[in-house]
């Protein structure tokens, strides 16, 4: 509470009807209302009964957007009895897509579906000029609406804005006032960052009739009581996370560069011994451009290793072949690992390289779905065969080249290292004169043996199609704005019958993976059980260093597949020059920039919008987008800011749809299984405070017991690889295309097995 904005200067009560653009429109709100304080609360949060009296306090009400029917209780909540105040207690409102919805229903309006939906697409506003538009210019507006409302025959609402969208829905409902209440909407959203001419302005505009409104009913809004804040919530922006101070002990970092040009990370792993099937090792790569470094974690016996399943109340800890559980209590996991950091904070290390020490590993996609949306309680099949949910191994001994300067860093954290730092610089400069393993394509490898080629399941095609067809209707009724279906592929890899004594499969899969599919954010895990080779392209969140620590997300939306003819300039008319893809892109867009709003407060800015990026297989439509906190919040709440933003933001939205919170129940319903690591994140937090997660996509995962048959027939067991990919379905998707577009993102790892066979 002490944290509180000052109590002067208008109060809004923002509600929230569970989207994921209500951070975007607060950060409005503070924009076009001078020194407004905005509080959010759900629209279940409370009863009418409990907010009436609170309203007081407030000086205008904003109803956000949102997922279904402004008809159906559950998804409109407490905000419906905002339109049927008493003159006593009634004040002005703003109604937002869902909120302008629920009021013209309210008084009359008929609600329907578009026969074309609009989700991220931009459209012409006529608007009348007065009240709300009252000296605005041209609007073009983002859209994002399966329904609409048509006021025929409505006497209380009179229409203020429209657009004509032609043949497919005529003319759209676009904002509207009530004719004598102080109650005002608009269909499309001022909040969203493609959103021209129709934002500010008209929260202005809104801000000003409510200032009239007031006066002209002497309306007095009772001063604030920080008390209420226990009800209400602190005002937003405030962060919205706990100041924990660090324990005050900072370990030191000792560095030792080598300068070796060429030197690849694969080179080094060999000779830190990952050929060495049975013990944990840790690579985060960078096998093409925009990836720069390379990070690999030297690790023994007695490195830390950190393993969680959701719904466990307890993490394990690995060491030295004992494991030991530590109850989590009241707190969650995340809390639990940011307590852990905070007593190994680190510093002296060289300022540019990234990685000094600290947590690598992954986090899988339903450690963020379960915090989002709690599913039905695990089954009591318990965790045996599961790979965990959390896999990070705490990294003391690191190396990392710089690809751009050729430079390589040996670090430790341990005090007295000298020995392994001298070491280890005499085994990288080795490694610059020595290749690696010639055992690089499991193809070539099993030729020395019996084996038969892998056999890959792809999903099926017919279930394929027909779930795309169901997530569409889910997005024509006003459900979501864009889901993100994805299915399993399997690959059953036969085990080679004679075998090296040193032979690591997964690293020889991973060694082709990354010449034939070179990405950005490569990627080799092994943390028993679990083993995770990746390819992926995209960045999901990193944030530098404090002081002055930036939060960057780099969503992708929009895939071509490379092929001959397929030139830049076809690319990205195929990609930024379409309004589907573009519309994909920026649903996801806006949808961080809210996530992004929940933890840093006010300073987001879209610093890229929808660019064609090239990579090996593909052309890909990139967005980035940076927050940071403003500077007088930094310091030492800086130190925690990266862990929550990833905290708040996962899963990444890309692999979601919007809005999040619905779009994952309702993948969960259609997907019918979890995705386990796929699409979940991996990646490092930094001892000194910094960290770098990518989306976990082109990449494929086994568990140690994933083996088909038996043990005694040793000759035909055979690996279980589990290989996720997908796509964002829209109301504009085709299904065919939408299927060969997953296909093209199973080839893309596929290709590492060599020749395969289809089941
Ligand atoms: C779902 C996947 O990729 C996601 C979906 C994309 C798309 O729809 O174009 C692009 C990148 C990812 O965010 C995948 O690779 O499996
Ligand atoms: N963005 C919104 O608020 C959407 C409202 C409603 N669910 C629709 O699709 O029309």
């Amino acid at each position: 509470m002490a944290d509180s904005l000052p109590t002067a200067g208008p109060r809004i009560l923002l509600i929230d009807s569970y989207d994921s653009f209500t951070y975007n429109l607060a950060a409005l709100c503070r924009r076009s209302i001078p020194g407004c304080s905005v509080h959010i609360i759900r629209n279940d949060d409370l009863a009418i009964g409990e907010l009436r009296s609170l309203l007081v306090h407030f000086s205008a009400v904003v109803v956000g957007p949102g997922p279904g029917s402004p008809d159906k209780d559950e998804d409109i909540g407490v905000a419906r009895d905002i339109w049927r105040l008493s003159d006593d207690d009634i004040l002005p409102v703003f109604g937002v897509c869902l909120g302008l919805q629920s009021l013209a229903v309210e008084f009359g309006a008929k609600l329907h579906r578009l026969s074309v939906v609009k989700h991220g697409q931009i459209s012409d506003i006529q608007h009348s000029g007065t009240e709300l538009f009252a000296d605005v210019g041209d609007v073009a507006a983002v859209r994002y609406h399966s329904l609409h409302v048509s006021l025929d025959g409505c006497e209380d609402v009179e229409a203020l804005a429209w657009t004509d969208d032609g043949e497919e829905n005529g003319k759209v409902l676009m904002a509207a006032k009530h004719r004598s209440k102080p109650f005002w909407g608009v269909q499309y959203h001022p909040e969203s960052v493609r959103t021209e001419g129709g934002g500010e302005d008209v929260l202005r505009n809104f801000w000003r009739l409510a200032v009239a409104w007031t006066s002209k009913h002497r309306r007095v809004v009772c001063p604030w009581d920080v008390a209420l804040e226990w009800v209400v919530g602190t005002p937003w922006p405030v962060p919205q996370f706990p100041l924990i101070p660090s324990t005050g002990h900072l370990s030191r970092v000792t560095t030792r560069v080598v300068e070796a040009h060429g030197i690849t990370p694969n080179a080094i792993c060999e000779r830190l011994g990952v050929l060495d099937e049975s013990a944990d090792f840790v690579l985060l790569d960078s096998a093409a451009q925009p990836g720069r470094f390379a990070i690999v974690g030297c690790l023994t016996s007695s490195s830390t290793k950190i393993t969680h399943y959701v719904g466990d109340g307890h993490v394990d800890m690995h060491s030295n072949g004992a494991v030991r559980s530590v109850q989590l209590g009241s707190s969650t996991v995340w809390d639990w690992f940011a307590d852990f950091m905070r007593s190994r904070r680190a510093e002296g290390g060289v300022g540019d390289v990234p990685f000094w020490g600290g947590l690598v590993g992954y986090l899988s996609y339903e450690l963020g779905a379960e915090s989002l949306s709690p599913s039905s309680p695990h089954d009591s099949s318990g965790t045996a065969g599961r790979n965990p949910d959390v896999s990070l191994v705490f990294v003391e001994r690191s190396i990392v080249t710089d690809t751009v300067s050729g430079k390589v860093y040996i670090q430790t954290l341990l005090p007295d290292d000298e020995t392994w730092l001298q070491e280890t610089s005499l085994l990288v400069k080795g490694c610059c004169c020595r290749s690696e393993s010639r055992r690089s394509s499991p193809a070539k490898s099993r030729r020395n043996t019996t084996a038969a080629p892998p056999v890959v399941i792809l999903p099926d095609r017919e279930q394929y199609i027909s779930r795309i067809r169901e997530a569409k209707e889910y997005l024509f009724s006003g459900e979501s704005y864009e889901l993100c279906l994805t299915s399993h592929t399997y690959i059953s890899v036969p085990k080679a019958v004679r075998r090296a004594p040193e032979h690591s499969s997964s690293w020889e899969l991973y060694k082709v993976l990354r010449s034939r599919n070179p990405a950005p954010h490569s990627a080799y895990i092994r943390l028993h059980p679990s083993t995770l080779v990746s390819s992926s392209p995209e960045r999901f969140l990193s944030y530098s260093r404090p002081p002055h620590s930036t939060c960057q997300l780099r969503p992708i939306k929009g895939t071509v597949r490379k092929a001959l003819g397929i030139t830049r300039a076809v690319a990205e008319q195929a990609l930024a020059g379409s309004v589907k893809e573009v519309a994909e892109n920026l649903m996801i867009v806006d949808l961080i920039r809210h996530d992004l709003h929940g933890v840093v407060g006010e300073d987001v800015e879209v610093k890229q919008f929808c660019k064609v990026e090239e990579y090996k297989t593909v052309w890909q439509l990139v967005s980035v987008i940076e927050g940071k906190l403003l500077s007088s919040e930094h310091g030492p709440r800086e130190m925690d800011l990266g862990w929550e933003a990833l905290r708040r933001s996962l899963p990444p939205g890309s692999m979601t749809g919007a809005p999040k919170k619905r779009s994952v129940e309702i993948l969960r319903t259609l997907e019918g299984h979890p995705r386990g690591i796929y699409s979940g994140v991996f990646g490092y937090w930094d001892v000194g405070g910094g960290g770098d997660w990518s989306v976990t996509i082109r990449s494929c995962f086994k568990h140690d017991s994933d083996v088909v048959a038996p043990a005694s027939e040793k000759e035909h067991a055979a690996e279980q690889w589990t290989l996720g990919a997908g796509g964002a379905i829209t109301a504009l998707s085709d299904p065919q295309s939408e299927w060969e577009e997953m296909i093209v993102k199973v080839e893309s790892v596929i290709r590492a097995f060599g020749e395969v066979e289809f089941s």
